[in-house]
């Protein structure tokens, strides 16, 4: 694929990432979430097709939405504040910056307003005009999915198990449903009883959120222990049974795998986290992206251009 590069707008939108800045931190304000929710849009969006914006085209005639396959829909967030960000690079420099490249600027932005690493973002990416539910469905992992099964669908994009540990990090902060992990309260896999691997306190706590028979739409916090800084306090949790999903606690309570030695060095050393967070979410923003001349910048991230005429205005994707 062609070569994506820091320095992509440097000439065209030179104020690309401070913009992106701007409405993440404002957004910030009244929604704690909204870092994790943007990170994670990148990531289903690059899992699929490659890193191409496909997550964020709106159902139409021709497209069948990827934000209704099971691990988006009413899960997946932060669609607004794309808009947001989309019309005021429209009006700083129009018709340049990809809605792919808006996904990447705000996952890296996120992550540095939360106290986490800032890292010079590749760019260049350019937008679909397809998107594919079915693959959303296949290819994004789920929480309660076995080690071995989410290490195939990371291998299938390139990344590895290190790729998955440090990536897996991004659970330092954001929420989940209890629909992602009920699971493991009181039935587990047919048991009768919870995860053996869940901290017994957490367990109480996780059962007063989410009653057998409640609303599995409550959410709480990912990371119990610093809920809205990105650090490394996710990897301790893993090491006392404190990982909220099935997926996270595998990293750690999968004896004898390699991913429970990386996990300790995460814990260890927080730099050692970050430096091979950088470079994990620089290979995730780099699977298959559009360049050159294929695909198009998206006026409106939520629908191709000129599906339905060509009157140049923008439509709210929500
Ligand atoms: C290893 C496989 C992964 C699985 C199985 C997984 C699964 C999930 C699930 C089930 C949720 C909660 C969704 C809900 O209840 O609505 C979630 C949230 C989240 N995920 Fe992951 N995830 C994985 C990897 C990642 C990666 C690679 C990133 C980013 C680099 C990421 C970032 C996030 C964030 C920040 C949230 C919170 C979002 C919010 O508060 O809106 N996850 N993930
Ligand atoms: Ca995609
Ligand atoms: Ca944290």
């Amino acid at each position: 694929h062609g070569q994506l590069s820091p320095t992509f707008y440097d000439s065209t939108c030179p104020n690309a990432s401070n913009i992106v800045r701007g409405i993440i931190a404002a957004a910030l304000k009244t929604d704690a979430r909204i870092g994790g929710s943007l990170i994670r849009l990148h990531f289903h969006d690059c899992f699929v097709n490659g890193c191409d914006g496909s997550l964020l085209l709106n159902n139409s005639a021709t497209i069948q939405s990827e934000k209704e396959a099971p691990p988006n829909n009413n899960s997946a967030r932060g669609f607004g504040v794309v808009d947001n960000i989309k019309t005021a690079l429209e009006t700083a420099c129009p018709a340049t910056v990809s809605c792919a490249d808006i996904l990447a600027i705000a996952a890296e932005e996120s992550v540095s307003l939360a106290g986490g690493p800032s890292w010079n973002v590749s760019l260049g990416r350019r937008d679909s005009t397809t998107a594919n539910r079915t693959a959303a469905g296949l290819f994004l992992p789920g929480p309660t999915e076995a080690l071995p099964s989410l290490k195939a669908k990371f291998l299938a994009v390139g990344l590895n198990s290190t790729d998955l540990v440090a990536l897996s990090g991004a659970h330092t902060f954001g929420r989940a449903q209890c629909s992602s992990f009920i699971n493991r309260l009181y039935n587990f896999s047919g048991s009768g009883n919870p995860d053996p691997t869940l901290n017994t306190t957490y367990l109480s706590t996780l059962q007063g959120i989410c009653p057998q028979n409640g609303n599995t739409t409550v959410v709480t916090n990912l990371d119990l222990t610093t809920p809205d800084v990105f650090d490394n306090k996710y990897f301790s949790n893993l090491q006392v049974q404190e990982g909220l999903l099935q997926s996270d606690q595998e990293l750690f309570s999968t004896t004898g795998d390699e991913t429970v030695a990386i996990v300790n060095n995460f814990t260890a050393n927080q730099t050692a986290f970050f430096a091979n967070f950088v470079v994990s979410m620089i290979k995730m923003g780099n699977i298959s992206p559009l360049t050159g001349t294929a695909g198009e910048i998206r006026l409106n991230c939520g629908k191709v251009n000129n599906s339905t005429g060509s009157d140049g205005l923008l439509y709210s994707s929500m």
